[in-house]
């Protein structure tokens, strides 16, 4: 079962049965593929809160050991290590964190059709989903765009989105050096494909409790070309680094736990379309607990204690939507 509804817009959408896969979720790494089969179909708000989803399993949590301000700042050390010793400008380090949420609300059952519900309402300019398949179930959603092809005109749109603060803060080097070291790599991939790229002033993108920074792309294609695209865009420096196997490597060595869909991208193909959004601010969910996902751009210039809040206040995405009854 999928649910998703696409940015902007308050219409709900499913698969119905055919041998179409307009939808698939690719991980971080690449390796896994889950394709979604049918063809799109509106869906309304009370057929997706009849539906059971619910996890089956009666998953134990044994032991995991929980990240702690602490832990994460021996990490984001480590992170800074490699930073220096590979003279690279960033590293996306991010974080699995630990939500029990028998603990939070004795007799209440956590809803994962409301829930999904109430955060669509809370992101109306993101791409939101939930799914459930082969025993996971996965929610999330944001605004950050991979790529979006228009198939009538050959039109191909990305965005650099990276840097965070909470509302209320002004932009330092950091984010704006973070940020940039993004716009830099997808512009030197557009330039190999399309000679007229057009490239937007940086603006504010607010999402919830905090802002990034956003610099739009648009550029002609040859639609034989997107895959390779695609291909070479992801995983972007808005969430790995540069180059891109040695920043993955770095990750993996430091973070100690599979990304899975986390940081991967969300393929979505309609009839005048092809989406592919980048999936953040989302989490998986067993029996008593969930994995919240998170993470951010460190630099030499990060503070381990705001790169923590940082997680903590993206991790609100999620954590603040969830519904229990
Ligand atoms: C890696 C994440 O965010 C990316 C997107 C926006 C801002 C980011 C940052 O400030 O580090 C990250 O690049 C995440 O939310 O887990």
């Amino acid at each position: 079962m999928l649910i998703f509804r696409l940015p902007d817009s308050d219409i709900f959408h499913t698969l119905d049965h055919s041998q179409q896969k307009p939808v698939s979720f690719v991980s971080f790494d690449t390796k896994t593929v889950l394709d979604f089969k049918g063809n799109i179909r509106e869906i309304s708000k009370q057929d997706i809160d009849s539906q059971n989803i619910s996890p089956k399993s009666k998953s134990q949590l044994i032991e995991i050991a929980k990240e702690t301000p602490e832990s994460y700042a021996l990490k984001i050390a480590q992170a800074k290590e490699f930073i220096e010793k590979n003279e690279l400008k960033k590293l996306v380090l991010s974080r699995r964190k630990l939500l029990m949420y028998l603990d939070i609300t004795s007799e209440k059952k956590l809803s994962l059709t409301k829930s999904f519900l109430k955060f669509c309402d809370s992101y109306p300019s993101a791409f939101c989903y939930l799914f459930e398949k082969n025993g996971e179930i996965w929610m999330g959603g944001f605004s950050e765009v991979l790529g979006k092809f228009d198939k009538r005109n050959n039109s191909f749109e990305t965005m650099s989105l990276a840097g965070t603060l909470p509302l209320a803060e002004s932009w330092t080097d950091k984010e704006i050096e973070e940020q940039k070291a993004v716009t830099d790599y997808i512009q030197s991939i557009l330039r190999k494909f399309s000679s007229n790229l057009k490239v937007s002033s940086t603006k504010d993108l607010i999402s919830g409790n905090i802002k990034h920074l956003k610099t739009d792309f648009s550029a002609e294609i040859s639609p034989e070309s997107l895959d390779k695209i695609i291909s070479e865009l992801h995983p972007t420096p808005a969430v790995c680094g540069f180059p891109k196997e040695l920043c993955a490597q770095g990750i993996k060595s430091i973070e100690h736990f599979n990304r899975e869909f986390y940081a991967g991208y969300i393929k979505v193909e309609t009839e005048d379309f092809i989406y592919y959004f980048v999936n953040l601010r989302c989490a998986s969910f067993f029996k008593n607990y969930a994995f919240l996902f998170v993470g951010g751009g460190i630099t030499l210039k990060s503070d381990s204690e705001k790169e923590w809040q940082e997680t903590e206040l993206k991790s609100m995405a999620v954590q603040n939507n969830l519904v229990f009854e």
